[in-house]
């Protein structure tokens, strides 16, 4: 198996009701691919990462993992009890200990070197989405999954996520699968995006994608602008390989 995760033909239900979230889906992600899942609210984005990770009962289709696959996961909502005083550096052995220099590596990875004292609750936006990242990057994962991770960030706090998320890419091999609304800065970091609602509407690579047919009556006039900046930037910026996708 050449991928790191196959599915096919994924079939998922609402929990506790007989509506389908996921319909027929097939899917995969290959070693050092950055995949983004992009759809409206509701489109089944989140469901289709956890049923690839086991997290969710399928009601047809079946996921192969690869055996052993090292997966670093930062889930949509990562829950910090404020009343509880938790500093970086515990954090990070949570569940599962590791040392002083592992954590120092991974905080300077994600440019948030030094901050192991720091409170959790003291650390803006952007600084704790980086501690996520580095606690996902701990025990060296073949697979990063990251749902939604620039929520709460402004623009150039985005910008500069994704900037560092194919730096930890090029640095780690590590394959990416993310989920996003930020449609015109993801799709710059992305070899390769799905747009997803109930079903695969279009995948390709995202100059593919941002001008279907599909996507663009899913996201309608935002798509337009989407595409004109896409283009702007693909036309100025030549350090960023596309590369196509299976598709
Ligand atoms: N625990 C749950 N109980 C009931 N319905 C759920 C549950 N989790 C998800 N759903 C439903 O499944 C559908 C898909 O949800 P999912 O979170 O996968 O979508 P999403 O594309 O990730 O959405 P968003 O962009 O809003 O995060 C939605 O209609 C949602 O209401």
């Amino acid at each position: 198996m050449t991928a790191l995760i196959q599915a096919s033909g994924l079939t998922i239900l609402r929990p506790g009701g007989s509506e389908t979230v996921l319909q027929g889906v097939d899917f995969q992600i290959r070693p050092g691919e950055i995949v983004t899942v992009v759809g409206p609210n509701g489109s089944g984005k989140s469901s289709l990462v956890r049923a690839l990770l086991g997290h969710m009962p399928l009601a047809a289709g079946r996921v192969e993992r690869r055996p052993g696959l090292r997966i670093g996961y930062v889930p949509q909502r990562v829950q910090v009890d404020t009343t509880i005083p938790m500093t970086v550096r515990r954090f990070l052995s949570l569940p599962r200990r590791v040392g002083d220099r592992d954590a120092a590596r991974v905080l300077a990875r994600t440019g948030v070197g030094g901050v192991e004292a720091r409170q959790l609750t003291q650390l803006s936006g952007g600084q704790f989405q980086r501690v996520l990242l580095a606690r996902a990057l701990l025990h060296d994962p073949q697979l990063l999954v990251l749902d939604e991770p620039t929520q709460g960030l402004d623009q150039p706090g985005i910008v500069a996520f994704y900037k560092l998320i194919e730096e930890v890419r090029r640095q780690t091999g590590a394959a990416v699968l993310m989920v996003s609304h930020d449609l015109l800065v993801v799709m710059r970091a992305s070899d390769r995006v799905i747009c997803l609602n109930g079903h695969v509407c279009c995948e390709g690579t995202p100059q593919h994608v941002s001008s279907a047919p599909e996507y663009r009556a899913l996201f309608g006039a935002e798509s337009e602008g989407t595409l004109a900046l896409y283009r702007h930037h693909h036309d100025h910026d030549h350090d960023h390989h596309h590369h196509a996708g299976a598709h």
